[in-house]
């Protein structure tokens, strides 16, 4: 599997206000990649907390565009993934709605109702771990569901985890032409942080797109 994980910050590394609400961090141009990136990738990921946060949808919005690019007959949304250990997605989160596949990865800590009612409302619910989503094992599942080109949109909490895990090829970090502040307000990757080894990238390109810049990279090979 291939895992492309695509964030917008803040000039200043945050991926939203301390509010944790919806903002609008890239312009036009920015969104517009995002929306072929979606296209491009056979499922888009976020946590919880992005769904709780913001409620998103994860569709491709220009699909007829990307669609004639793409060669294909019908428009096709990639499949949604949330990882949500305990579910906190809430039965009427437009990700369960029907215009994609979604995939709900919990841990067995989450109650049997829950995984009954995510699944009423048509999710696939894959489990993974015992507190928290073992994420190495979750995508390992997702790749047999036929998933090979992941797109992480994040939030932080979720980045990090899977830098942590080793699972990330690819960072794609759109820097706006904005400053957030508040030590409280999310960044590109939270968690408990590193201290002793960090993941390494190579830089691949630098672009101006709107009035921010777009960086990718390639994650290095970790010796551990
Ligand atoms: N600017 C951007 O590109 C962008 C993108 C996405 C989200 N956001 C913002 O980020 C904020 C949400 O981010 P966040 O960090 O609070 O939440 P998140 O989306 O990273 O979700 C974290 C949650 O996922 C669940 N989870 C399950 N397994 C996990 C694991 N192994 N590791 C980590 N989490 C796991 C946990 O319940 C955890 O609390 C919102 O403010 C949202 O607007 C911004
Ligand atoms: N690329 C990007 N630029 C931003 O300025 C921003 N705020 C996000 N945020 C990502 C977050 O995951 C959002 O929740 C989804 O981008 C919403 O997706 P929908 O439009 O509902 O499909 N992403």
């Amino acid at each position: 599997m291939h895992v492309v994980v695509n964030a917008a910050m803040s000039a200043d590394g945050k991926l939203a206000s301390r509010r944790r609400e919806q903002l609008a961090i890239s312009g036009r141009e920015d969104f517009d990649r995002v929306d072929q990136l979606r296209a491009d990738s056979d499922a888009v990921m976020v946590g919880v907390g992005t769904v709780l946060a913001d409620d998103p949808s994860l569709t491709v919005k220009d699909a007829d565009r990307h669609s004639a690019r793409l060669d294909r007959r019908e428009p096709k949304n990639p499949a949604r993934v949330v990882a949500d250990s305990r579910i906190r997605t809430p039965p009427d989160a437009t990700v369960l709605d029907d215009d994609a596949e979604t995939y709900l990865l919990t841990s067995e800590a989450a109650p049997t109702d829950f995984i009954e009612q995510m699944e009423e409302a048509g999710a696939y619910v894959l489990a993974a771990g015992e507190d928290r989503v073992d994420l190495t094992t979750a995508l390992a599942k997702l790749e047999g569901e036929g998933i090979e080109r992941l797109m992480v949109e994040g939030g932080g909490e979720l980045i990090f985890s899977l830098f942590e895990a080793g699972l990330v090829d690819e960072l794609r970090v759109y820097i706006g032409a904005k400053v957030l502040g508040g030590r409280d307000a999310p960044t590109l990757a939270d968690g408990d942080g590193f201290v002793e080894s960090f993941p390494e990238l190579a830089l691949e390109s630098v672009e101006q797109v709107d009035d921010g810049v777009l960086l990718t990279w390639t994650v290095e090979e970790s010796d551990s």
